[in-house]
């Protein structure tokens, strides 16, 4: 049986290279922003960043081991501009990260800085591949959009609306349908400012075939949401391991540029 990765000192990120050999490449991710390094870039402003979602309810969700994820293929879904040259790309599903507390969570980190949990909107490239699965082999192939996670008092609506179902999917292997409608737009921050760079997904098989975009703006949840997140199972059965960390740590940048636009 093909071992099963995961996150702790016996199967997480320090030994995934030995069953997923991407995962020792140099254009890993994720990676610490180093703000001093990051340089503007005329033609992101130029060529702004823009994205269309539609509002879908009946979305599903599941506990996929590692964390949730909701599945959200959107055909009329569109993200474009920016850093992803004259290419489209459409939502294909969103997940979370988070950490065993608050003082960790997200994957990457900002100025060695790291914030309790981070999402991921994860898009793949429509206009050169036919499916995800392709995209995913291919350097342009999937376009991650990143948020951070920031505590605080007022607790988020929109994640709400996942929390409120993940007693349904405490285990492994369990999905349910999140019924209310969930808007994609809305989990993103007031300010598009973000950084870009080009790097891989950060879970194995650790493909290097995403642009990355992180926007420098956090939102807010509360500590009662992400310990919602912390009582999902890692285990299809009885047993209880909860999922308390699915992070992985920062990679090398390497010679890879880091780009930034004030949006
Ligand atoms: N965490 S992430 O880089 O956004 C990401 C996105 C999509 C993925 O599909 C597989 S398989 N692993 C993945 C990791
Ligand atoms: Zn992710």
């Amino acid at each position: 049986m093909a071992a099963e990765w995961g996150y702790s000192p016996t199967n997480g990120p320090d030994v995934w290279a030995r069953l997923f050999p991407q995962a020792g490449g140099a254009r890993q991710s994720p990676v610490d922003i180093c703000t001093s390094i990051a340089s503007s870039d005329s033609n992101l402003e130029m060529k702004k960043l823009t994205f269309a979602y539609e509002s879908q309810s009946d979305l599903r969700i599941l506990n996929t081991g590692h964390g949730w994820k909701v599945e959200a293929p959107q055909s009329g879904s569109r993200l474009e501009g920016g850093p992803l040259g004259e290419d489209i790309y459409q939502l294909e599903q969103f997940h979370c990260h988070w950490g065993e507390t608050s003082a960790e969570g997200s994957e990457h980190t900002v100025d060695g800085r790291a914030y309790a949990g981070e999402l991921h909107l994860v898009h793949w490239n429509t206009t050169k591949y036919q499916s995800f699965a392709e995209a995913a082999q291919h350097p342009d192939g999937l376009a991650v959009l990143g948020v951070f996670f920031d505590v605080g008092n007022e607790s988020n609506d929109e994640i709400e609306k996942i929390v409120s179902t993940l007693s349904e999917i405490k285990f492994k292997g369990q999905f349910t349908d999140i019924p209310d409608v969930i808007d994609p737009t809305t989990f993103l921050p007031s300010g598009l400012g973000y950084w870009t760079y080009l790097g891989s997904l950060t879970t194995p098989p650790c493909n290097e075939c995403v642009i990355w975009i992180v926007y420098k703006e956090p939102i807010t949840v509360t500590e009662e949401q992400l310990v919602q997140f912390r009582c999902l199972s890692a285990c299809s059965g009885e047993a209880e391991e909860f999922i308390v960390k699915n992070y992985r740590p920062p990679q090398p940048l390497g010679n890879r540029a880091l780009r930034e636009c004030n949006a």
